[in-house]
């Protein structure tokens, strides 16, 4: 048996989250249209009968403008430490920028063997993706370069066999069943923060944090209760909704995939909590869950 664990890091909406579900044949990250979707470190684990595969989806690396940001961008560089490869994943339909050139810097300082991933490719016709191959090549000695679409899942088994010989021999690191490293609580904030990102707009998405207060699961359904964070009272409106409009359907949409989490009719209470500035408040980042992370 191999085992290894794999970053998957990149700028935000390069695909990382959907990579890691068409990978794992399931959604394990949430996904969206707005940059800085994900904002944990999550491992992925994809066990086949030759390996046991620890993916690691990263947020986005982007300019800080909160501590928030600061958190996760040492999150995603964390995830560059100690892994036996790492996946820097591209949007290969965008230019190469300025963000890029910094990715690329911190992955030069990283021991692990490096892969491109021009994702994406549903998108280019064939000579795009060489001519953006090429472009790529001269920037840097990857160990690797492989066009994908995680959309499509096209060219995933080629990366999986690539990856392969990277990884080292020896006992797996969880149980074979298991597929993530984060626990029912996590999946519920995480559904109800998705929701919100795909109804709002502008500074909202990035501006709401989601914490799940009660979680009672009984035989044929489950009651959960959840506290929507926002930064001001002005937001506070806007996801309430007119005549609760908004909030109503948010938690509908929320219920909807709660259901399929729990197999049974989940009833989804929810509130909205003002916490002015909270994404430069250090204790208030931890109490959301947004601390630094640390891999042994
Ligand atoms: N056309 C196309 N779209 C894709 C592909 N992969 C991802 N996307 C879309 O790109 C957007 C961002 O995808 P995510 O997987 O959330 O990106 P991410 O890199 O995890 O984003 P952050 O969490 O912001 O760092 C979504 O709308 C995806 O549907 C792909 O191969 N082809």
């Amino acid at each position: 048996m191999k085992t290894g664990f794999i970053s998957i890091i990149g700028r935000p909406n390069a695909g990382k989250s959907t990579l890691l579900n068409a990978l794992l044949k399931q959604k394990v990250s949430i996904i969206s249209p707005k940059p800085q979707t994900t904002r944990n470190n999550i491992q992925g684990i994809l066990t086949t009968a030759e390996a046991q595969y620890v993916f690691i989806d990263t947020p986005g690396v982007h300019k800080p403008h909160h501590e928030l940001g600061r958190t996760l961008n040492k999150n995603a560089f964390t995830a560059l430490q100690d892994v036996d490869v790492v996946y820097l994943i591209v949007d290969a339909s965008q230019p190469f920028g300025s963000g890029d050139e910094f990715l690329l810097e911190r992955i030069k300082n990283s021991d692990a063997p490096c892969f491109l991933l021009l994702n994406k490719i549903d998108r280019l016709k064939k000579e795009e993706v060489l001519i953006n191959l090429t472009e790529w090549q001269k920037r840097y000695n990857f160990q690797e370069i492989i066009p994908i679409s995680a959309l499509q899942a096209d060219n995933l088994e080629e990366l999986l066999k690539t990856t392969l010989p990277y990884l080292e021999e020896g006992p797996m690191f969880y149980p074979e069943d298991q597929v993530s490293d984060h626990g029912r609580t996590f999946q519920v904030q995480e559904i109800i923060r998705e929701k919100i990102l795909y109804k709002t707009e502008e500074e909202i998405p990035h501006s709401i944090a989601v914490l799940c207060e009660e979680i009672d699961e009984q035989e044929t359904k489950c009651y959960i209760r959840a506290l929507v964070i926002v930064e001001r009272d002005s937001q506070k409106a806007i996801i309430i909704g007119k005549q609760a409009a908004m909030i109503k359907a948010i938690r509908m949409a929320a219920q909807k995939d709660l259901k399929k989490l729990f197999h049974k009719r989940v009833d989804l209470e929810l509130y909205v909590r003002v916490e002015h500035n909270w994404r430069n408040r250090t204790n208030k980042l931890q109490q959301f869950g947004y601390k630094e992370d640390e891999y042994e």
